[in-house]
């Protein structure tokens, strides 16, 4: 088996409806997301059970906080031994610096920590709204480079900027990519959405899933397919 590329999104609103779900993955085809809502309710007790059932854990709690707040944050996701860790860019290069930092003494059993640049779910409209007057690309690409000039392993990003990215930043600079979605799936709140083939032609190192794999009738199958295909793209 290659590198596992697609991450499913753990959306749910609670270890129960969480749990039930992932048993009815493959941890060989996926890696899992735990998220606001899932940990809010199920806590660090569930990232171990899904450590014990052998699945690799991307902690997306997104910190963005006085530097201090965010390292300490960063810290506790190390201890709890999860795979990747992620802030908000915008919490800026100190914040970006002092969460990287402290993973230092991990070695190389630290989680990868990357950088939110601009949401999925935002289109270049709403970006004036928040006072950013640049174009979405150029707030991206500010973002990230922020990001790797801080000693960030990578950023969350969707897959329409990977091709600027990797240009930019380099093969190795991670990008994990939200709003995947197989043709013909409804995009429902994001809004700057690729196929899971165009994203690996672009790039993208790791793809988000949520409600692609969580509302299938058969998960574990559409997995299979989506790695399929992703096989055929890395070709
Ligand atoms: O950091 C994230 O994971 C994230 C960043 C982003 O820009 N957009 C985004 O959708 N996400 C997360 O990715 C997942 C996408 O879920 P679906 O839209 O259901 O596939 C959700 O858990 C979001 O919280």
């Amino acid at each position: 088996m290659t590198e596992k590329r697609i991450i499913v999104a753990l959306d749910f609103d609670d270890a129960e409806q969480a749990l039930a779900f992932v048993k009815t993955l493959d941890p060989q085809q996926c890696r899992v997301k735990v998220g606001k809502e899932l940990f809010t309710t199920a806590g660090p007790a569930l990232v171990r059970t899904l450590h014990e059932l052998g699945f690799d854990v991307f902690l997306d709690l997104k910190f963005h906080d006085i530097p201090n707040t965010v390292a300490k944050a960063v810290k506790a996701a190390a201890e709890l031994g999860v795979w990747m860790v992620n802030v908000h860019a915008s919490g800026g290069v100190d914040m970006m610096k002092a969460a990287r930092h402290v993973l230092e003494p991990y070695g190389e059993k630290r989680p990868k920590l990357i950088a939110v640049t601009v949401l999925t779910s935002m289109a270049s409209e709403s970006l004036p709204e928040v006072g950013i007057q640049r174009s979405l690309n150029e707030q991206v690409l500010a973002l990230a480079e922020l990001a790797k000039s801080a000693g960030l392993d990578g950023v969350v990003c969707s897959a329409r900027e990977a091709v600027m990215l990797k240009g930019a930043l380099g093969a190795d600079f991670l990008l994990v990519t939200p709003g995947i979605r197989p043709e013909g799936f409804a995009t429902h709140d994001q809004h700057r959405v690729m196929s899971p083939g165009a994203a690996i032609d672009a790039g993208v190192d790791f793809l988000v899933l949520g409600r692609p794999i969580r509302e299938s009738k058969d998960p574990n199958a559409t997995l299979s397919a989506i790695n399929q295909q992703i096989l055929e793209h890395l070709v």
